[in-house]
């Protein structure tokens, strides 16, 4: 780890004011130039997707996310309008609803709750966990989040909300519009509205493409406002249309600047030549260290407290593009990445333990924040010291004592955390992951292999409605699993019937009973009546 091949390696960008290193990847020195044809092969197909190819040959669409920040980009008149004419939408509705124009019937919303999954809720929770009260600034709104079909978790916000619920601007945010866990978080907040009297259409937006089953609900019942999103958006790429725009700006934070971030890197993500393109460098980082085959974890540690959900951001935006079964020719080859992480110093306490001296199956990507606080000060912990510094030795500490042994990493600098800052991070892994998918040849835009679970999720519900009906039916006889799965005749699913029961028997509202019996296989179930 010389000073020299620091030197050489080193990315910086006074304008973004972000750099990167990669010197502590320790790849042969014609690894680069060995990967310059795939690597020019890889912008090809870039710039192919940015000028409206079908990026997504699967589900035959454009892949548009990096025209949401420069509208000129989009490949016709329509889009471009779309785009900007949203982003006006936006910034019209929030400043409305700031000044109380637009307001429940209750009076002035003070809060907003968002309920959406996967990246109609990732990107939204990361900014709003990383730029709120940024600069010592109170929120405009606060914001919290529904992002599954846990009834505890829901009740647990509600609880929260309390009785500002009349002052919460609700927003569904779905791009299908079908997803069952953001649809269930609906329908129950609607019940809390009309249990407290309140008329939910007066407070609910939706976030949906048009005509989709959200929308048609949003319509139907005269929401407050309805925002489109795109079929040529992918939801993890979604940050920066109305899905996170809309959240972001209602809390208080500058959107523009976010879009300009991203936009600032886009530009120099798009230059041809790799030591000026650091997605580009990060890319080829993640195919040495991992062969192009994923046979390394990438572990993600900011350090910084508000970074802390960017792994979380990156799992899904890297393991969902580039975790696929088919390459685009069709051959099988269980691409991916597996992200993890969550921040210094705080994971030292933790498992970097296991980095330094266990399975060596991992490259570390530390996240470096330069400005420790909004204050100029700080004050000293110890003589001359301030906290700040410790977390800047625990992060420098680290990362040598894991290049001592042997365990590669790579570190991103930003001056400060900010909407700029954040955007261009954003901006800096969507290119990355699209380069990396055209070096390895699959796709990264679609996710076939989510549906399966969902198919099965689908199957267990009608399971469920037939194991009710066929215990009310017997009228409180008792059953076994296996003697439910033979009635059922449905011998083969005894396990997932077994599940369904336990399940009931737990919640008295099913009124389902289970009698303990011994050996456990023998307990039985039956309609309470
Ligand atoms: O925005 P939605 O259509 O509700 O989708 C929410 C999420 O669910 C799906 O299962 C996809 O795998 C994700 O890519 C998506 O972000």
């Amino acid at each position: 780890m010389t000073w020299d091949r620091f030197k050489s390696l080193y990315y910086t960008n006074a304008r973004l004011g972000l750099s990167l290193d990669i010197s502590r990847m320790p790849f042969p020195e014609d690894f680069l130039t060995g990967m310059q044809p795939k690597l020019q092969q890889a912008f090809a197909d870039m710039a192919a997707l940015e000028g409206g190819a079908i990026a997504n040959p699967d589900e035959k669409r454009m892949v548009g996310h990096y025209w949401l920040r420069n509208a000129e980009l989009a490949p016709t008149p329509e889009l471009r309008t779309a785009i900007t004419d949203t982003l006006e939408a936006i910034k019209v509705f929030t400043a409305k609803v700031h000044k109380g124009e637009i307001a429940a019937p209750a009076g002035k919303f003070k809060e907003v709750l968002v309920i959406g999954i996967g990246g109609s809720a990732l990107g939204p929770q990361l900014v709003s966990h990383a730029l709120g009260r940024i600069k010592g600034n109170r929120d405009k709104l606060r914001v919290s989040f529904f992002d599954n079909t846990d009834p505890d978790g829901m009740d647990y916000v509600l609880k929260e909300l309390g009785s500002r619920l009349k002052q919460t601007l609700v927003i569904v945010i779905s791009k299908s519009g079908g997803t069952a866990e953001t649809r269930n978080g609906m329908l129950e907040t609607q019940a809390v509205f009309k249990a407290a009297g309140l008329d939910h259409a007066k407070q609910f937006v939706a976030v949906t493409g048009e005509g989709s089953k959200l929308d048609q609900v949003a319509v139907a019942e005269g929401w407050l406002a309805r925002f489109p999103m795109w079929d040529w958006v992918g939801g993890r790429t979604s940050e920066l249309c109305a899905v996170g725009l809309l959240p972001a700006a209602l809390q208080g934070i500058k959107i523009d600047q976010m879009l300009a971030g991203a936009a600032a890197m886009d530009e120099v993500t798009r230059k041809k030549s790799l030591r000026d393109n650091p997605a580009a460098l990060l890319a080829l980082m993640w195919y040495w260290a991992t062969d192009g085959k994923g046979t390394k974890d990438m572990v993600v540690l900011p350090y910084k407290d508000r970074f802390l959900l960017f792994s979380r951001y990156l799992q899904q935006l890297v393991m969902e593009s580039l975790g696929k079964e088919l390459d685009l020719a069709g051959n099988v080859v269980n691409q991916g990445i597996a992200v993890y992480g969550n921040k210094g110093s705080t994971d030292q306490h933790a498992y970097v333990q296991q980095l330094r001296e266990g399975v060596n199956n991992f490259f570390v990507t530390f996240i470096e924040v330069l400005k420790d606080r909004v204050a100029d000060d700080s004050m000293e912990v110890e003589p001359g010291v301030t906290s700040g510094d410790f977390l800047q030795g625990f992060f420098l500490g680290t990362r040598d004592a894991l290049s001592e042994k042997n365990r590669h990493s790579i570190t991103i600098t930003v001056n400060e955390v900010s909407p700029r800052s954040l955007g261009q991070l954003i901006a800096l892994y969507e290119r990355a992951v699209g380069l990396y998918a055209s070096l390895v040849g699959i796709n990264a835009y679609h996710q076939p292999g989510v549906e399966a679970g969902k198919k099965a999720a689908g199957s267990v519900i009608a399971l469920k409605l037939k194991i009710a009906a066929a215990l009310q039916a017997a009228q409180g006889r008792e059953f076994t699993a296996e003697t439910l799965a033979a009635q059922l005749n449905q011998p083969e699913r005894t396990e997932l019937i077994f599940k369904v029961l336990e399940h009931l028997a737990a919640n008295p509202g099913s009124k389902v009973v289970k009698t303990v019996r011994k050996p456990w296989s023998d307990s039985t179930y039956a309609a309470k009546i």
